[in-house]
């Protein structure tokens, strides 16, 4: 799926129209209904009660108009509101005669603002896609009016006062609602964690929106999304034998935190890999041997943390990070290895900081390399950011610059590519906030690449099956009670969900 800024979204619009040869009212028609029919799935007129509606003078009033139309028709509550304004867009206009006889448009002003009963139902309709600046004056007013009702706010396209794709100035009133139903794509602002208190819970409805636009529309914005991801996953060949699905190395775990070495095993070994050797000091032969029968162990002379790189010969990908101990020697591994590698790296937690301190490893980094920072993590790396629209600039300007993928985790973790493309995951729930969890992607992403899948592939792929596992999980968990082994149990089915099936 495709992010779309708000400029390309007015483009998107226009371009349905043509394509279709409909009015631009009859869309909005379209598009309200499919928010009033998202509604209805919902709440009953009883469940809703007392229903406001809260309507600007673009387009997104009139799809407040037509929507407070609807609920009228469906036997809600409704009243239904308008700010002042010296000119509204024309399908406003058209929506205002074509409210029915009982249903009055009642004009907002700043010294009687209604009052709204704890618990109504208010549908934001102020401003969408066309908000030009912070608010002010009376439409702020109104937004600090229902941000201090108790009332349930669903936000038609966007909170209003928030933008689609751009930060805005820290004191800017925006409407916090519980759920934003968007049309057909979600807004890059949905994605950032500096927006959730906004946003709330976020939804698109379909409303048929050219696809041949989607498809050509220029910028590098992605919602990764079953779609995207079809055909990326081969099934595996009937005659495939252990050499076909590659020889993965991982160097992980010192001493207390085996576990982390353990929980990449366990994560490879679930995501097809046909060989998976695992460099742990000393004290963690026993430990694996035992857990991880199915890998080979290859134990470090040294007991509490790994000091010698092995011999790299064998391996199709080599992952590195999860658990290490910051020691000096290890360091030297970390600078041997990507000095003498001649296959892709995944590199992650420990690993990256000591990419960090010694800036001369990251020039190092070979071409096409997997980086999984969390956002502290990345911070180290590329220095601190603004906020979450500048975290973005660093993350592209990042990969660039080191021509690796780099997935920054988050609850929607973001993908950068070395051509500048952003791929924002859609699986995954908090139950993954748990120590673990990242050690399991990198087993994932290990595994993936030694099979050789294109980096991209890898990446995409990996972070969402990664996710899907995570909720597949907690189905039977719950996310409080989730852990990161509980994840490795369910990357089978989540890479079968995704695997391509033969064409009969
Ligand atoms: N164009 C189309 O065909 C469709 C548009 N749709 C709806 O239309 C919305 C976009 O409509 P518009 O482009 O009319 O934009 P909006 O309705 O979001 O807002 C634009 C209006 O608000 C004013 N405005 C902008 N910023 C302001 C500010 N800070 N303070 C006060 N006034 C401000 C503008 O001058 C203009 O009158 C979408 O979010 C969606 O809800 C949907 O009906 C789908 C079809
Ligand atoms: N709220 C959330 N929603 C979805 N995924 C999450 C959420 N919180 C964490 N995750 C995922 O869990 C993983 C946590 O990784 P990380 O922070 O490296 O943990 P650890 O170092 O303990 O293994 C990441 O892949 C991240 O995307
Ligand atoms: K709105």
């Amino acid at each position: 799926m495709r992010i779309l800024s708000a400029a390309q979204t007015r483009q998107a619009d226009q371009a349905t129209i043509q394509e279709e040869g409909i009015s631009s009212v009859a869309l909005m028609e379209r598009a309200a209904t499919a928010f009033t029919q998202w509604l209805l799935a919902r709440l009953s007129p009883t469940e809703a009660g007392d229903t406001l509606i809260f309507c600007g003078p673009g387009n997104n009033g009139g799809d407040g108009l037509v929507i407070a139309r609807q609920l009228h028709l469906a036997g809600f509550v409704v009243q239904v509101f308008g700010l002042p304004a010296d000119t509204y867009s024309a399908d406003f206009e058209t929506n205002r005669q074509r409210l029915p006889a009982g249903l009055a448009l009642q004009t907002l002003a700043l010294d009687a603002l209604p009052p709204i009963a704890p618990g109504s139902l208010v549908v934001d309709a102020l401003f969408g896609t066309g908000l030009s600046r912070p608010l002010a004056g009376l439409a702020a007013a109104v937004v600090e009016h229902l941000n201090q009702a108790r009332a349930r706010i669903v936000a038609v396209d966007m909170p209003s006062g928030l933008f689609a794709d751009m930060p805005q100035p820290a004191d800017s009133p925006i409407v916090r609602a519980r759920h934003t139903v968007s049309f057909e794509l979600p807004k890059l602002a949905f994605l950032l964690p500096q927006n959730a208190q906004y946003v709330g819970q976020w939804h698109t409805v379909p409303i048929g929106l050219s696809r041949q636009f989607q498809a050509q529309a220029e910028g590098k914005l992605y919602f990764v999304d079953a779609t995207l991801l079809a055909g990326r996953l081969p099934k595996r060949a009937q005659f495939g034998h252990k050499g076909t699905y590659g020889h993965a190395l991982l160097l992980a775990g010192s001493r207390g935190k085996i576990g982390a070495a353990l929980l990449a095993t366990q994560a490879c070994l679930r995501s097809g890999v046909g060989l998976l050797t695992v460099r742990t000091p000393a004290v963690g032969y026993d430990i694996l041997q035992t857990a991880a029968p199915e890998a080979m162990a290859l134990t470090d002379p040294a007991s509490d943390f790994i000091s010698e790189l092995p011999e790299l010969s064998p391996y199709s990908a080599i992952g590195i990070g999860p658990g290490l101990d910051k020691a000096d020697e290890t360091k030297l591994v970390l600078e041997q290895l990507l000095r003498e590698t001649k296959v892709p790296l995944v590199v992650d937690a420990d690993a990256l900081n000591m990419l960090r301190a010694n800036p001369g490893l990251l020039q190092l980094l070979p071409p096409d390399s997997i980086l999984t920072p969390h956002p502290k993590e990345f911070e180290r790396l590329a220095g601190p950011a603004r906020d979450d629209y500048h975290r973005l600039e660093l993350l592209r300007e990042f990969c660039q610059q080191h021509r690796c993928y780099t997935v920054l985790k988050g609850a929607h973790t973001c993908l950068g590519t070395p051509t500048g493309e952003l791929y924002f995951n859609s699986t995954g729930n908090p139950g993954m906030a748990t120590g673990g969890s990242g050690d399991v992607l990198t087993g994932i992403l290990t595994a993936l690449r030694a099979q050789h899948l294109p980096p991209l592939d890898t990446a995409l792929l990996g972070v969402y099956a990664h996710g899907r596992a995570g909720d597949l999980a907690a189905r039977h968990t719950g996310e409080a009670g989730l852990i990161a082994g509980d994840l490795t149990r369910f990357i089978g089915p989540a890479l079968q969900e995704l695997t391509t099936p033969d064409a009969f």
